[in-house]
């Protein structure tokens, strides 16, 4: 029998399901009582080779809400280092891999439910995924994509109809399902599990995989190992940079949600920072401010230091020192790069460029100016005549007299800024005006946005903000 349904026939691939079940459990989905389709990522689908315009509401519904679908589903065993401490009992308690299908890019990508019920890892959990948190984790990650961090996307959300009960959100609250796609689920805390249980063989096995389908430029080098954890160490420092640029605190960094592909995802109790402010804390049960805004950095690179255990058992010890070491040198050449870009500039000579992102942080940080209109207003405002004065640079900016208050810092962070402009030819001038737009999106996924759009959805079921602020974020 043939299906018309164009999700159940992609060429689904069996990577995962061939590594065996020491790494995964078959499980079921939940039978929900209603499937509303609240959003479908249509920007997803070319990327499938799927056009928008053939897939319906109904495909969504009857492959990611029913769950139709032609291979097992599997909910993976990790365990994982949870605010410091090694944590056992956790593996896929509330989602699972539904399929994995290779992109038109090339790349392998999963789709991993969450919220699609129980498995034998919810342990005394429901396995849902409250409408708040869906809708919630859909906004990050596509604001996220559009700031240039590497992150997972949203493939679906479903209502389905079931009322939970949660202590951070009113409640009774609505139900969802999630459909994320991502390179890939295995976490920093899939080989943890591995080291606990003493079994080299099978993070071996794993570690050829992650390499095989994830690093395949390195599969036939002969230290491929060491060159794994070298690029994991810098797509991991990266990813850090790029959530500091953005302003983004994802809240709870522990190595179950770390993926081996050094992706961003899981977006629990993230936020933007409103103003430039290190200890800026997401989470509210973060009570020590562990995973503060200003401590990613440095929580990054202690996962990856905890990382070296279960990879000792396959590789040298002294390689993976080595390949720690590069992690600060890593993060601080990215944070440099992606502030310029995000200030307008690509090529400023190292001194100019030094200057400009110190004092821009420090600016940010002593007037307490909102972060993201600082750098919205900046584009909004740019004018090439910016270059031959500097006391006019962001006059009209709406913040303006906050800036004025600090009269040393600010007078020196526009001759910095006019200094840079200096070094710009007339044509780099249009090009410094034409980033700044691309890099600062006009509006910020601020927490108090998401609640202006999550209210109209649960007071009156009226969805149409949302539908406008994402594609705000998305455009
Ligand atoms: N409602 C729930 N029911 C069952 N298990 C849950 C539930 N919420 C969280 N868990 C489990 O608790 C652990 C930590 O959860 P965490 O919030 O980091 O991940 P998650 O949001 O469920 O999923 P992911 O990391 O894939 O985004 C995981 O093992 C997760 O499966
Ligand atoms: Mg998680």
């Amino acid at each position: 029998m043939t299906n018309s349904n164009p999700f159940l026939n992609l060429n689904y691939e069996t990577a995962l399901e061939n590594l065996g079940h020491d790494y995964y459990d078959p499980v079921t989905a939940a039978e929900f009582p209603r499937h509303l389709l609240r959003f479908r990522n249509d920007q997803l689908l070319p990327l499938l080779n799927l056009t928008p315009s053939e897939v319906t509401d109904e495909h969504f519904i009857e492959a990611f809400g029913k769950f139709q679908a032609i291979r097992p589903f599997l909910a993976l065993r990790y365990h994982g280092y949870q605010f410091g401490s090694y944590n056992p009992y956790l593996g896929d308690g509330r989602g699972f891999i539904y399929g994995q299908v290779r992109g038109n890019d090339g790349r392998l990508y999963d789709f991993g439910t969450k919220g699609s019920g129980q498995t034998p890892y919810s342990r005394t959990a429901d396995g849902r995924l409250t409408l708040k948190g869906g809708v919630r984790e859909v906004l990050a990650s596509e604001a996220l994509h559009q700031l240039g961090v590497r992150t997972s996307r949203c493939l679906s959300l479903i209502e389905t109809g079931e009322s939970l009960w949660r202590e951070d959100e009113p409640s009774p609250t609505r139900a969802s399902v999630l459909i994320r796609m991502s390179h890939s689920h295995i976490r920093f805390g899939t080989f943890e599990r591995l080291n606990y249980l003493q079994r080299p063989d099978l993070a071996k096995k794993l570690l050829d995989h992650v390499i095989y389908y994830y690093y395949p430029h390195l599969e036939n080098e002969t230290e491929k190992y060491a060159y794994f954890y070298q690029e994991l160490v810098q797509r991991v420092a990266e990813l850090a940079a790029q959530w500091m640029v953005a302003g983004f605190c994802h809240g709870v960094l522990n190595t179950d949600n770390m993926s081996i592909t050094g992706e961003s995802f899981d977006y629990g109790p993230y936020a933007f920072i409103p103003t430039y402010s290190p200890r800026f804390t997401a989470a509210y049960f973060d009570y020590s401010g562990l995973y503060s805004y200003g401590n990613q950095p440095r929580i990054c690179r202690w996962n990856l230091e905890k990382l070296q255990a279960p990879l000792a058992m396959v590789m040298s010890v002294k390689d993976l020192e080595k390949g720690l070491e590069k992690f600060e040198p890593h993060y601080q050449q990215q944070y440099q790069q992606l502030m310029l870009e995000k200030l307008g500039f690509v090529s400023l000579s190292p001194e100019t460029g030094t200057q400009l992102v110190e004092e821009t942080v420090n600016l940010l940080y002593e007037t307490q100016v909102p972060y993201h209109r600082f750098f919205a207003e900046l584009a909004n405002w740019f004018s090439p005549s910016w270059q031959q004065k500097s006391n006019i640079i962001l006059e009209n900016a709406e913040f303006v007299e906050q800036l004025q208050a600090r009269e040393t810092l600010w007078e020196s962070w526009q001759q910095c800024y006019q200094q840079a402009l200096k070094e710009c030819s007339e044509q780099e001038l249009e090009a410094v005006a034409s980033r700044l737009k691309a890099k600062n999106p006009k509006t910020a996924l601020l927490r108090p946005v998401i609640e202006s759009v999550w209210e109209p959805i649960s007071l009156e079921n009226e969805w149409d903000p949302f539908y406008a602020l994402l594609e705000e974020i998305q455009s």
